[in-house]
């Protein structure tokens, strides 16, 4: 007889992009690290963690897995840090280094995954990386200091995304130390962005200061910046420390229409929406 099938439990965590809608740059810390003042936003477009019981193990799955390696996989840090045991399956949908925070988001994901399944979560989750904390909380925030601080906004309006990226991978450290200027404004004070035009207004006053270093590194991110433009975005900006670049268009088929011409470049886009918070734990 045949023996009964017993269904083993799957944890599914999402591991959203993370967008630096404006990053400013603020100062440097002795250590070398950099103070930073950030509008961070969460969207759909992302990995999937999935965790089952077992002992501490990695596979990689999806389009850009055969970009990463096993051993020093964020997942399997962010595991070892939490003191947890799972089997952890990543199906990796983002580009590797490309300022969306893919790797960090990951982490974050196997985090609340390994807390949903009764391991406590780490109290220094930033000793993963500087964008660990604004990716365990995954929903609009400021992100301030090296990215420990994070405050979480109430109300944020829906936005329809390009995500662009050319296919070149480009290091963090390499692009903070491109910086010319390293001591610039705080982000201008935050509204209630609920508001009508108080986004479109507020973007306009900021910047990210790492895209003119990542230009330096990776020129073709002036042509993705220019085609998101050309296809109407009412911003295109760079992420993080590049080289993936975001387009804001008006609706949902503005943006459709602008990413199918984007990947007629032979670019990685995907049209996208901010995604809801992840379930409280
Ligand atoms: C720049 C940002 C903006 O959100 O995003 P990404 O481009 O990585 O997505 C983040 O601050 C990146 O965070 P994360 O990728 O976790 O950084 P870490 O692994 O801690 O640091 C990688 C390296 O970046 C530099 N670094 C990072 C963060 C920071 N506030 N100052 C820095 O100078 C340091 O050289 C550090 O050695
Ligand atoms: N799960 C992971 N996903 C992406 N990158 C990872 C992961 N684990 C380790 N890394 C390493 O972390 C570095 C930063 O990757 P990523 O977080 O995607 O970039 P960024 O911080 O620019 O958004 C890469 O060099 C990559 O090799």
């Amino acid at each position: 007889m045949p023996s009964a099938l017993v269904p083993v439990p799957v944890v599914v965590e999402p591991a959203p992009a993370k967008l630096n809608l404006a990053l400013h740059v603020t100062g440097r810390r002795d250590d070398g690290y950099h103070l930073l003042d950030s509008l961070v936003v969460f969207a759909w477009a992302g990995d999937e963690i999935q965790l089952r019981p077992g002992p501490l193990s990695l596979h990689l799955d999806g389009p850009f897995a055969p970009a990463l390696t096993d051993e020093d996989n964020l997942c399997l840090r962010a595991a070892r840090l939490a003191g947890g045991q799972a089997d952890i399956t990543l199906i990796k949908n983002l580009p590797v280094a490309s300022g969306i925070g893919g790797g960090s988001a990951d982490a974050a994901a196997v985090l609340r995954g390994l807390a949903r399944m009764g391991h406590a979560l780490p109290a220094d989750p930033q000793r993963l990386g500087a964008d660990v904390p604004v990716c365990l909380a995954s929903r609009p925030a400021r992100m301030r200091g090296i990215g420990e601080w994070v405050e979480p906004l109430a109300d944020f309006p829906p936005l329809h995304l390009v995500l662009v990226n050319p296919g070149i991978a480009i290091p963090t450290p390499q692009v903070f130390a491109a910086l010319a200027w390293r001591d610039n404004a705080p982000l201008p004070p935050l509204p209630d962005f609920t508001r009508a035009d108080a986004l479109p207004d507020w973007l306009a006053a900021t910047r990210n200061d790492l895209q003119a270093p990542a230009l330096t590194i990776a020129p073709v991110i002036a042509d993705v910046l220019a085609a998101l433009t050309a296809q109407g975005a009412w911003l295109a900006r760079m992420s993080g420390s590049g080289a993936t670049c975001f387009g804001i268009f008006a609706d949902a088929r503005a943006a459709d229409i602008a990413a199918a011409a984007l990947l007629r470049h032979g670019w990685w886009a995907v049209t996208t929406e901010l995604a809801p918070p992840p379930a409280p734990l």
